[in-house]
């Protein structure tokens, strides 16, 4: 199996509080992982620094790339993302205003944003690439079954629509690496149901690694290969979802108790 994040003993403070404590574990290339813990457990924290979002206190974390391996620790989110990660937000965070179509539009523009002089000079590059990025978003549309949707705002689909397109928008960019932070939130079980189908294809179709961060159970346990579990920033298990389940210490965890009674 071929590693594509190496986490290795990071840690977060904030204050005098140790949200995530020296968490250490790799996630190989295709695999399909979720995060799992109760509220405030840390899990948000660590995607933050896996995505570059808010960067370690201590620890490293090393991202497997096409040319060698990367430490992303200090890179910022643009960074980490021109590196093949894209990821999804707990609340929503699409621009509104703009069509389904214009979200993935400018998901995938930014791929070729280096060509800088090809687009201010209305090359013929920059028009073959126009129409190859059209092309590319129309079909990544009908993937996600949107295409009915395209030309409408985002901001006035349902909740579970909106969902879909966070995910079709991280999709565009290309990514080797997709963290999708609650992506059921909010959905009712069919929209969960759904939805779980649509992540299992993405990972087949784009052949991308999935880590995702879930109270939803019954999506965690169909869905994920491997689970990994924190409480109070530390990692108390992993394991696959038949070993998770029966964990007493996972059950404690949930269930609030200290004994083990
Ligand atoms: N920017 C911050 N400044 C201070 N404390 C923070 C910050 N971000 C998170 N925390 C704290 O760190 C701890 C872990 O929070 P985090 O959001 O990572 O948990 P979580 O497992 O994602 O929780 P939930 O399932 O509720 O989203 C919490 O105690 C939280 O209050």
């Amino acid at each position: 199996m071929t590693k594509q994040l190496v986490i290795d003993h990071v840690s977060k403070v904030f204050g005098g509080l140790k949200a995530v404590a020296d968490v250490s574990l790799t996630i190989n290339q295709g695999a399909l992982i979720a995060l799992i813990g109760p509220n405030g457990a840390g899990k948000t924290t660590l995607f933050n620094m896996l995505t570059g979002e808010s960067g370690p206190t201590t620890g490293k974390i090393t991202l497997s790339t096409a040319s060698g391996d990367v430490d992303i620790s200090k890179k910022k989110a643009y960074q980490v993302a021109k590196l093949g990660v894209a990821r999804t937000f707990q609340n929503i965070r699409l621009f509104g205003a703009m069509s389904v179509k214009e979200n993935v539009l400018v998901a995938r523009t930014h791929l070729y944003h280096e060509d800088f002089l090809g687009t201010v000079l209305r090359l013929p590059q920059f028009y073959q690439r126009e129409h190859d990025v059209g092309a590319a978003a129309d079909e990544l549309l009908d993937f996600f079954d949107l295409t009915a949707v395209a030309d409408e705002p985002t901001a006035s689909l349902p909740y579970g629509t909106q969902r879909r397109v966070e995910i079709v928008r991280a999709v565009a960019t290309k990514p080797q690496l997709l963290f999708l932070d609650e992506p059921a939130a909010g959905m009712n079980p069919e929209e969960t149901a759904d939805l779980s189908r649509l992540i299992a294809r993405v990972r087949e179709h784009f052949g991308i690694t999935v880590v995702l961060i879930e109270h939803d159970m019954s999506l965690v346990m169909n869905l994920a290969e491997y689970i990994y579990v924190l409480d109070h920033g530390a990692m108390i298990a992993k394991g696959t979802p038949q070993v998770i389940q029966r964990d007493p210490q996972v059950i404690r965890a949930y269930l609030g108790g200290d004994s083990d009674a």
